[in-house]
Formats: structure tokens, C-alpha cells, sequence
């Protein structure tokens, strides 16, 4: 049979059929990963093959299939192990607000500098719109084309007032989704609107919350009432990127993906070289000078994450 793992609690899973059955399950023998040494080998959002056990009511995973991407952490201690924290994910929302505490364009960039390297396609969520007079408005669409015109999607919400709720649930409709923001954007207040299951709710937040958790792997997905799940993160510092390379970084910037081609030197860092398609496409304007002063930034090995 096959399913999904919905929750894993490190040697037992919670593997969910396409028909909605959920049944515990073990591993059976090894499971290693070619490329990656990770503290647990499977996670929520892995599909699996399992068998039932005789006469019992659980299960036995015997395969994983192949899987689309995963996030990691970086273990706390010095081993260079790194936990799963999901896999297959179909998005990632960063949700974030220009309102109080007003998220930095530096973060938002690393947030999507993430996504990218790990191959996730990312989206904004600008909260708190209800806060915004006319001007701040202005402001934001202004910020909104700037992050549409390079491949991400933006949203209007306030969780506060219900605006655009219903608009976001549709975007959520049997994906597997994983959420992020720093603290005070509004997060918890946007997964309340979304996941109307109260008990859900506090398991969930007490989980990733209590930080004694990380030497056992815990982590769960929540099923949305309209399909689909959501996995909530509590930001990038806990996202342990994969090490990007200074020379790659530009790859994940799809505006600069689209022009590094066009540079005259093929190892163009895009700082000072002639030639550079990058720096002319920044003089033009046809690049952001917010997004590329995080790439200096991130090049640079600064950390803007706030
Ligand atoms: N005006 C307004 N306030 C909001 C909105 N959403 C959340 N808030 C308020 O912002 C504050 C932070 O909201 P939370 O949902 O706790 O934020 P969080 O991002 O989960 O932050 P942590 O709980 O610290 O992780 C609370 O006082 C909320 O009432 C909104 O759409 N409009
Ligand atoms: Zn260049």
C-alpha cells in the first residue's frame, strides 16, 4: 500500500492512504539516503510503501519514493548531521507585513533565496493590510510588483478582519504548504483563520515552540478542512540551508538567473566586472536596487535575517 506520513514521532510514522485511513507504522531495515547523512530517515510529507503487519494494526515501510524536495535543520550539536523537516513540499508562504514589526526586504530576500535553492516555489503574504491608510497602500503594490515581476506571487490579507481568507484557502487546496514569518507578522493569527480545529492548533504551536524537542525528531502536518496540508515553521533561521556556494548564489535570484548568461566573463561574480549583464540591467532599473543589495549582502556573508 501506499501513503503519505503525516507525522513522525522518530521511530514510529503516521502514514495516511489516499482514502484517508491512518495507520502507525515502523521501518524495516536501513533506510540511507544517497548524498545526505540525516538524523532521521524519513519525515512528514515522504510517500511511502508499507505493509500491514500480520494480525496487528499497524504497519511496516518498506520504500520511499522519490522525493521532489526537502527542507532541513542543521542539528544543534556539532555533528554535522541535519533533521528532515519535511519533504515534497508543493509551496512555501512567507508571511509578512509592512504594518509593525515590519518585515526587512533583507529577509524576505533570503526567505526566497532559500526557497529556491531548496526548489520550492515561494509566495508573500503582506498581512495587516487593515493598518494601511491610502499611502501605505500605494507603498505596498509598488513592493508587490516588484516581487510579481520576478515569478513570486503576492497576497493582500488581514487574519485579523478575514480579508482575502477564503482567497488563500483556495491557494492551499490539496497542496502541501509550508508556512514561515518572523514573530509578531501574524502567523499564528493566519493559520488560526485557516485551521478552524482549535486543539490542532495549540499541539501544533507548543510543538515546534519547545525547543527541548530538537534531539527528538517530532514533527507534524496539519490536514486542512478543504484538503491539502500546512506545515508551520518558525522562520529561516531554523530553514538550515543547504551551504550555497558565493559562486551559485546568483541562481537563485531569478532575475539575475535570466541575465547571467549574458555576462561577459562565465564566472561573472556581478560585483565590479565589465561587461556584466547584471550591473547593466541594475543601472537600467530592470533590476531592483533592494533585491540586488541583498545579494551583496548574502555574498558578503552578512546577516541581515532579522
Ligand atoms: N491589525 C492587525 N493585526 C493583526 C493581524 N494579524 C495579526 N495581528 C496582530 O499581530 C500580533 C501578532 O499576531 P500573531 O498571530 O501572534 O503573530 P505571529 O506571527 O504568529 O507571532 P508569534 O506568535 O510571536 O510567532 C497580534 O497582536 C495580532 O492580534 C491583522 O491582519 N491586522
Ligand atoms: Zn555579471
Amino acid at each position: 500500500m501506499q501513503g503519505l506520513i503525516t507525522k513522525s514521532t522518530g521511530s514510529w510514522y503516521q502514514v495516511q492512504t489516499p482514502d484517508g485511513q491512518r495507520i502507525d507504522c515502523r521501518i524495516k531495515g536501513k533506510f540511507r539516503i544517497k548524498g545526505i547523512t540525516t538524523t532521521n530517515p524519513l519525515a512528514v510529507g515522504d510517500v511511502v510503501d508499507f505493509d500491514m503487519e500480520p494480525e496487528q494494526e499497524s504497519g511496516v515501510i518498506t520504500n520511499l519514493q522519490q522525493r521532489k524536495n526537502y527542507i532541513i535543520r542543521k542539528a544543534i550539536n556539532l555533528s554535522k548531521q541535519a533533521q528532515i523537516i519535511a519533504a515534497n513540499l508543493d509551496q512555501a508562504m512567507l508571511v509578512v507585513t509592512l504594518a509593525s514589526p515590519r518585515t526587512s526586504l533583507g529577509f524576505i530576500d533570503r526567505f526566497l533565496v532559500t526557497a529556491e535553492a531548496y526548489d520550492i516555489p515561494a509566495r508573500l503574504i503582506f498581512n495587516k493590510v487593515d493598518l494601511f491608510s491610502d499611502e501605505g497602500l500605494e507603498i505596498l503594490a509598488d513592493l508587490k510588483a516588484v516581487y510579481e515581476k520576478i515569478g513570486y506571487p503576492c497576497y493582500e490579507v488581514s487574519a485579523l478582519e478575514g480579508t482575502n481568507i477564503d482567497f488563500v484557502q483556495e491557494l492551499l487546496k490539496d497542496k502541501i504548504t509550508l508556512f514561515s514569518g518572523h514573530s509578531g507578522v501574524g502567523k499564528s493569527s493566519l493559520i488560526n483563520a485557516l485551521l478552524p480545529d482549535l486543539d490542532l492548533r495549540t499541539h501544533m504551536v507548543s510543538e515546534w515552540s519547545d525547543k527541548g524537542m530538537h534531539t527528538t525528531t517530532f514533527a507534524e502536518m496539519f490536514e486542512l478542512p478543504q484538503g491539502g496540508f500546512i506545515i508551520d515553521t518558525p522562520g529561516i533561521r531554523e530553514l538550515g540551508v543547504i551551504d550555497i556556494e558565493k559562486a551559485e548564489l546568483s541562481h537563485f535570484f531569478p532575475e539575475m538567473r535570466s541575465r547571467m548568461n549574458q555576462c561577459r566573463f562565465n564566472n561573472c561574480r556581478h560585483i565590479n566586472e565589465p561587461g556584466c549583464a547584471v550591473l547593466e540591467a541594475l543601472e537600467e532599473g530592470e533590476i531592483e536596487l533592494s533585491r540586488y543589495e541583498s545579494y551583496l549582502s548574502i555574498y558578503n556573508g552578512n546577516d541581515t535575517r532579522s
